[in-house]
């Protein structure tokens, strides 16, 4: 993994985040952001009840004792008045503790008697009581900077949140799907659907085309691509055979090929290059060599792209549901269904399948020194459904 992890952190080493904007907090949803956002108000907003039953002074109630009741305060009141010496408020959850108040009574420790009420049992101080800002204080870090704002993100944000965010403007990714075959449509564009999805996913817009196998259409595709977008993903014609393109149209248009050939097994013949500056990622035709070049390396590039602060998905050791063969030299990936009890099932070898990524909900790391693993070998696992926010 280290060789992988080498070339993938040069990649990350050559690229920047695309710029920041300000967006009213409520269309935050999806963007990653470009600076912290502080609390500009706290969480809770004030001191409240967390349950039902009576605001208190803890020292009026410490054992049995009876105490009048002068007013009823629910989640939304603004209370009447503070709580004098030697009285109750009724109160229910959420609503804001009354000056005065330090404790919450539940109504289950509780009888009504009279116009008051019976406590049966002392009251703490501080019980029941959430203080204002004790989950996010007014000013604190509510989110950092390349987060990307999820729905969970977003309720806190519009808890907390102040009426705009910064975040990145969308990058756009430009995805060139090479081939007479695919122009033609004999060969289905998969991986131009499958990329196009992936890339959209992470929050970046995508614009798509075909690209016959002619030098000409390859220079003037990336060309003209690169003049508008912020990055292109390139599928296809990158291997050694005689219609592949793309690394003679990079040589054409002057860029800077950083890396052509990983010692990976599917995936082997990625690219990664700077045409003018802006990354150019050349996937592999193979569907399955596409889509494993996309996560260890695509993938990654682009939420650098999207400023997103953690680029990696998330690694964790997996048994093997079935044993996997080794290849010396090339480290092996492959798409796994994880099974319950957590079991990692590999799902075929091919480069040119295109069922194991569909089916996968992970992708396993054979080392390229580990030989033929068996049965209930540990393996690293990336899971392909954690966050990307
Ligand atoms: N003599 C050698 N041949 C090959 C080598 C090699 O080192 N020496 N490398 C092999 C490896 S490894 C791979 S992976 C493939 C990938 O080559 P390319 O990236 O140049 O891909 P193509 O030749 O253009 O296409 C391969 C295959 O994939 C299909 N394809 C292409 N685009 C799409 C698409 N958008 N959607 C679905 N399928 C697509 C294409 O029709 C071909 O069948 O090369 C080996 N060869
Ligand atoms: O990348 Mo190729 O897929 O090694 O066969």
């Amino acid at each position: 993994m280290d060789r992988l992890l080498r070339i993938r952190d040069g990649i990350l080493a050559a690229l920047l985040p695309v710029g920041a904007e300000d967006v009213p907090s409520e269309e935050a949803l999806g963007r990653w952001l470009a600076s912290p956002a502080l609390a500009s108000v706290p969480a809770p907003p004030h001191t409240c009840a967390a349950m039902d039953g009576y605001a208190v002074r803890a020292g009026d109630v410490t054992g049995p004792a009876v105490l009048p009741v002068r007013q009823t305060i629910y989640a939304g009141d603004v209370p009447a008045a503070a709580l004098a010496p030697g009285e109750a408020a009724r109160i229910f959850t959420g609503a804001t503790v009354p000056q005065g108040a330090d404790a919450v009574v539940r109504e289950e420790a509780t009888r009504e008697e009279g116009g008051g009420v019976r406590f049966l049992e002392a009251a703490r101080r501080g019980e029941h009581v959430r203080q204002a800002g004790e989950d996010v204080p007014a000013g604190g870090l509510a989110l950092a900077a390349g987060v990307r704002v999820g729905p969970r993100q977003a309720a806190l944000l519009r808890a907390v949140g102040g009426p705009v965010v910064s975040v990145r403007r969308r990058p756009r990714v430009a995805v060139l799907s090479t081939g007479d075959e695919v122009v033609s449509g004999r060969t289905p564009d998969s991986n131009g659907e499958a990329v196009a999805g992936l890339v959209r996913a992470l929050g970046a817009e995508v614009e798509r085309r075909p690209v016959p196998d002619r030098l000409e259409a390859v220079v003037a595709a990336i060309r003209d691509a690169l003049a508008s977008a912020d990055a292109a993903v390139t599928i296809g014609g990158v291997s050694i055979g005689a219609r592949d393109l793309v690394p003679e149209a990079l040589a054409h248009l002057q860029a800077d090929v950083r890396v052509h050939g990983v010692p990976m097994k599917p995936g082997k013949p990625f690219l990664f290059a700077l045409a003018g500056g802006a990354p150019v990622l050349g996937l592999p035709g193979s569907p399955s060599a596409c889509l494993v070049a996309f996560e260890v390396f695509a993938r990654p590039a682009l939420l650098a792209l999207c400023g997103a602060a953690r680029t990696e998905r998330r690694v964790v050791p997996l048994r093997l549901a079935a044993p996997a063969e080794g290849r010396p030299g090339r480290a092996r990936l492959l798409w796994a269904a994880v099974e319950p009890g957590g079991r990692a099932r590999p799902l075929g070898r091919d480069s040119a399948q295109v069922r194991g990524p569909a089916l996968a909900d992970a992708l396993l790391f054979v080392p390229a020194d580990a030989g033929d693993l068996p049965e209930g070998a540990e393996v690293a696992a990336w899971l392909l459904e954690d966050c990307a926010g």
